[in-house]
């Protein structure tokens, strides 16, 4: 039977400081599996734990059966939550760098430097979902932050092009060959067109997010990546990030989120 230590420690400043960072990061991780399937399995988990310490004392089988299968718990959590732990650890690992990259751009070339050249990035994707938009054309576009050529290579045309709005018309366009799956853009290039990206596993989605949204949410997810979804259907907008989307965006919010992201 596990012996509690029943000698606290005394209770101070980094006392709350603990304390705070454990619930932030509790709360974070909340964010990261609200309305997936993990959701599901992290509370049946807790299920488990609970139900262990409540028979542990009077039902001896149930309880080393419970026990033993806490016991490789461990592991099965690192396998069930990979994606999650990815996700985690990308969250934590972007907040570090990019934020300070941001800075040394603004310090060298000043805020509106940026801005203009960022601006010219953008206008031609932008235009592309202008036009898609007003032909209910169906597109998926991703933007990575770094280019994975081994993860992209299998499922994927490679083309390595400037970004234009006829090329990406064109791509999207219902007899391009191309017009199935993904396109890719890392830095100033459309990397890759056609791919095929992991769907994602969220119960919570609209009812009118097929295929298409789900695959914008999914790269997200598990990738440094941002996903512009132009809905075949209705035309609709939308911008996922962090496996969480907007819909229906506007071109105003569409410029502002490229600004910030890409
Ligand atoms: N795993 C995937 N990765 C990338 N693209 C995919 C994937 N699965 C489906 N697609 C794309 O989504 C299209 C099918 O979209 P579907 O109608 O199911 O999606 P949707 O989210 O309802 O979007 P829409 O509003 O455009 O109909 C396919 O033709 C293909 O281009």
């Amino acid at each position: 039977m596990l012996m509690m230590d029943l000698n606290f420690p005394k209770f101070n400043f980094l006392s709350v400081v603990d304390v705070l960072l454990v619930a932030f990061l509790i709360y974070q991780l909340y964010n990261l599996i609200k309305g997936t399937i993990a959701a599901n399995i992290f509370i049946g988990g807790l299920v488990l734990c609970v139900l262990y310490f409540a028979v542990e004392k009077y039902l001896t089988l149930t309880a080393f059966m419970l026990g033993n299968f806490i016991k490789v718990g461990g592991i099965a959590i690192l396998i069930v939550f990979q994606q999650e732990i990815r996700r985690f650890l990308l969250l934590v690992g972007k907040n570090a760098s990019l934020q300070r990259n941001r800075e040394w751009w603004r310090y060298f070339f000043g805020k509106k430097e940026v801005e203009k050249n960022n601006y010219a990035r953008i206008k031609p994707i932008i235009d592309a979902a202008k036009s898609m938009k007003a032909t209910n054309t169906g597109a998926l576009i991703v933007f990575v932050k770094y280019y994975d050529e081994q993860l992209y290579q299998n499922s994927c045309e490679m083309m390595e092009a400037k970004i234009s709005k006829r090329l990406l018309e064109s791509i999207f366009q219902k007899h391009s060959p191309l017009h199935d799956g993904a396109v890719i853009i890392a830095g100033n290039k459309i990397k890759s067109a056609s791919c095929i990206l992991p769907l994602t596993d969220k119960t919570d989605l609209p009812a009118q997010f097929g295929l298409r949204h789900r695959a914008g949410i999914g790269v997200t997810e598990a990738n440094d990546a941002t996903a512009i979804i132009i809905s075949e259907e209705t035309g609709e907008i939308s911008y996922a990030k962090q496996g969480r989307v907007k819909a229906n965006i506007s071109f105003a919010e569409l410029e502002k989120l490229l600004n910030k992201d890409f």
